[in-house]
């Protein structure tokens, strides 16, 4: 209680406007509240009245339009979809306050798209988060543009903060990690899809072999975490010399699974990029 009440004085002359309160949005804003965010610093703008009404009931938040959520804050996130900056840019930005930074979480959408879009000297950071963020298990980076400074970067790291881990790198970096960690939840659950199914065709019912699964995710991504040891390391622990370990890896890498991934994450990447370049 002590440590919220302290943040909420940290948090006193800042408000904090949300434009875009989709899938990100909401996993965002809950984080903000979560980490001590006042409410009532917090407005969301969403293009869908029905969409912004169920996050003022939820979160009990103030929501408007987004040039009325822009005027009056001091930190503007924007999460629409990148096919949709150029048109939301052009709505808010003779709305912001002088000085207001803008952070960016849309895939590809640069710093120098987003200068060009608002006006001239407007500090912004490019982010990008992921899912996780909804279980305070996010994972963030965060870049600045060309007018951020280092105050507004701690802003804009210290918004993810909230709901998980945040690293700062530099911009030519993004499209990176846009393919491994803002993607990355995608390909996990994919994989967990797929050993899902496999149970099932081995006989267990859906529930137990879910349940497995889950868990067995669950502790290799905390042994990952908590032991520090490299994968490989890990793995060679499971793969007993001519055991059953060994003989399905034999048909993953048969299979060209290891190769897929890196032309997977390079597609991301090179999606990516494109969205930049206006390729949507
Ligand atoms: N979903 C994910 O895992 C991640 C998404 N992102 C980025 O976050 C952004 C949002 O993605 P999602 O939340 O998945 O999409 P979403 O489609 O769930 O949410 C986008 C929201 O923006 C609203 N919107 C669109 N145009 C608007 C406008 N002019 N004014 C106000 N609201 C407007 C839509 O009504 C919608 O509610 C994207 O740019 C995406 O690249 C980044 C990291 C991870
Ligand atoms: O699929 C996408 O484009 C977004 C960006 C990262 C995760 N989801």
């Amino acid at each position: 209680m002590a440590e919220t009440t302290e943040r909420q004085g940290e948090f006193a002359d800042r408000r904090v406007a949300l434009i875009g309160a989709g899938v990100m949005g909401e996993a965002l804003l809950s984080g903000l509240l979560r980490s001590g965010r006042p409410a009532s610093q917090i407005v969301v703008a969403d293009r869908s009245p029905e969409r912004l009404m169920a996050i003022a009931e939820k979160y009990s938040v103030s929501v408007g339009s987004g040039p009325e959520a822009a005027a009056d804050a001091t930190t503007v996130v924007i999460a629409v979809k990148p096919q949709d900056m150029a048109g939301l840019l052009r709505e808010v930005g003779q709305h912001l306050k002088p000085g207001a930074l803008v952070v960016s979480i849309a895939a590809g959408i640069t710093t120098a798209f987003l200068e060009e879009h608002l006006p001239e000297g407007t500090p912004v950071a490019r982010v990008m988060p992921n899912t996780p963020a909804l279980v305070d298990e996010g994972m963030t980076a965060v870049s600045a543009g060309a007018h951020c400074e280092t105050h507004h970067l701690w802003e804009a790291q210290d918004l993810m903060r909230g709901c998980g881990k945040v690293v700062s790198l530099s911009e030519d970096q993004l499209d990176a990690v846009t393919a491994i960690s803002g993607s990355g939840p995608a390909y996990i659950f994919y994989v967990v899809e797929a050993m899902i199914e496999a149970g099932v065709l081995l006989g267990l019912p859906r529930g137990t072999s879910t349940e497995l699964v889950v868990q067995t995710l669950y502790g290799a991504a905390t042994m990952l975490k908590e032991t520090g040891e490299h994968p490989t390391v890990l793995r060679e622990q499971v793969s007993s010399p001519g055991g059953t370990t060994m003989a399905a890896l034999r048909e993953l890498d048969d299979h060209k699974v290891r190769a897929a991934f890196l032309t997977a994450m390079e597609a991301a990447a090179k999606r990516s990029h494109d969205l930049a370049s206006g390729h949507v």
